[in-house]
């Protein structure tokens, strides 16, 4: 029943154009919301997710891939996008960084690639025809298709294979159709893409083989980040998890060391153990942070989660605060169940 208040849509933003495996995460988990009460933003690139999110009010969410990024002809991991945000952070409290932005949830999107061509080849006609394929896709899938690239090559020794980085897989496939058929190109030089088939139908590409993933039940984890809603403060922990592991509760937080300090990453750690919490993931990255002069810092990230229901996070955050040189609690989600769908396949 309309009461007369006009809700605005919430804005989701992800990694463009459509098509994108940064798409299929954010459709999936904002899904559940009719379209009259949410629309989904393309954007050119996830730095732009990040930056678009913080300064840009009418934007809600950002969707983006945990996992490696290209930026002006760099290879950017999404890790050092959150590693850049907590050290230019100049809001803190004592060591705690609270960051423009926190992760308040996670999706799990089956990666399936295929190899998507501008023109259909005419029964047994085959790539032999031409003398030089290129091939276009997002940085992040060359290692996931490289022993499918390899045994391409082999099959068409006389051919020469150029991989081309693209900002996503669907700029890939409109790139390659576009370029296939602007007609600026030697009739012998064939532009393919690797994407997903979504992004193949989506610029009705031709699908010339599908499910080429080196692994089969490839998964790619993706973040949904908002900014911290200012008037809750320096957000706590949300209370311990529920009863059963369905709802298991994922902290999400990042910390560098006092690098001299011997046993410095081991005494953070065993904060956790002495709170009965219990880490899932850990990942580093090098921060040249320059605090105290010297470099060769690295930025710790961990993800933990607990059994118990009862937490002193007051009494875990002044430990933490105590022995982290700088520390971000990214914030705390619940565990998608899609992450049980493909944890026995990695
Ligand atoms: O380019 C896309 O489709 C993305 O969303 C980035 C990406 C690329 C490859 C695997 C997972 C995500």
């Amino acid at each position: 029943m309309n009461d007369g208040v006009t809700k605005t849509k919430l804005k989701v933003l992800f990694l463009g154009p459509k098509g994108t495996y940064s798409h299929q995460a954010a459709l999936q988990h904002f899904g559940h919301l009719c379209d009259s009460s949410i629309y989904f933003v393309p954007t050119r690139s996830i730095p732009q997710c990040f930056d678009d999110l913080e300064k840009d009010t009418s934007v809600n969410y950002s969707s983006c891939p945990l996992r490696v990024i290209l930026l002006m002809d760099k290879w950017f991991f999404s890790y050092a996008l959150l590693r850049d945000q907590m050290i230019q952070s100049k809001n803190k409290i004592h060591n705690r960084i609270i960051t423009p932005l926190e992760v308040v949830g996670e999706q799990y999107v089956s990666i399936s690639h295929c190899l998507i061509s501008p023109v259909t080849f005419p029964k047994g006609d085959n790539l032999s025809n031409y003398n030089h394929v290129k091939i276009y896709s997002h940085p992040q899938v060359w290692g996931q298709v490289s022993l499918y690239l390899t045994d391409l090559k082999a099959k068409y020794r006389h051919m020469k294979f150029e991989c081309i980085d693209t900002t996503s897989t669907s700029e890939a496939v409109r790139i390659a159709l576009e370029t296939q058929n602007n007609g600026t190109q030697d009739s012998k030089v064939l532009n393919l893409a690797i994407a997903s088939q979504t992004a193949a139908n989506l610029f009705n590409g031709v699908i010339i083989d599908n499910e080429i993933n080196d692994k089969k039940g490839n998964t790619t984890r993706f973040l949904v980040l908002q900014r911290r809603d200012s008037n809750k403060g320096t957000r706590l922990h949300k209370k311990g998890m529920e009863s059963d592991n369905a709802n298991l509760n994922i902290n999400f937080t990042t910390f560098t060391a006092r690098k001299d300090d011997p046993g410095s990453l081991v005494d953070i750690l065993m904060i956790l153990k002495s709170h009965s919490l219990n880490m899932c993931s850990i990942s580093s990255r090098p921060c040249n942070r320059g605090l105290d002069g010297r470099n060769w810092h690295y930025i710790f990230f961990i993800e933990y989660y607990n059994f118990s229901e009862h937490i002193d996070w007051e009494k875990f955050h002044e430990e933490f605060d105590k022995h982290c040189l700088e520390w971000c609690l990214w914030g705390s989600f619940p565990r998608n169940e899609r992450y049980y769908a493909h944890v026995d396949k990695q």
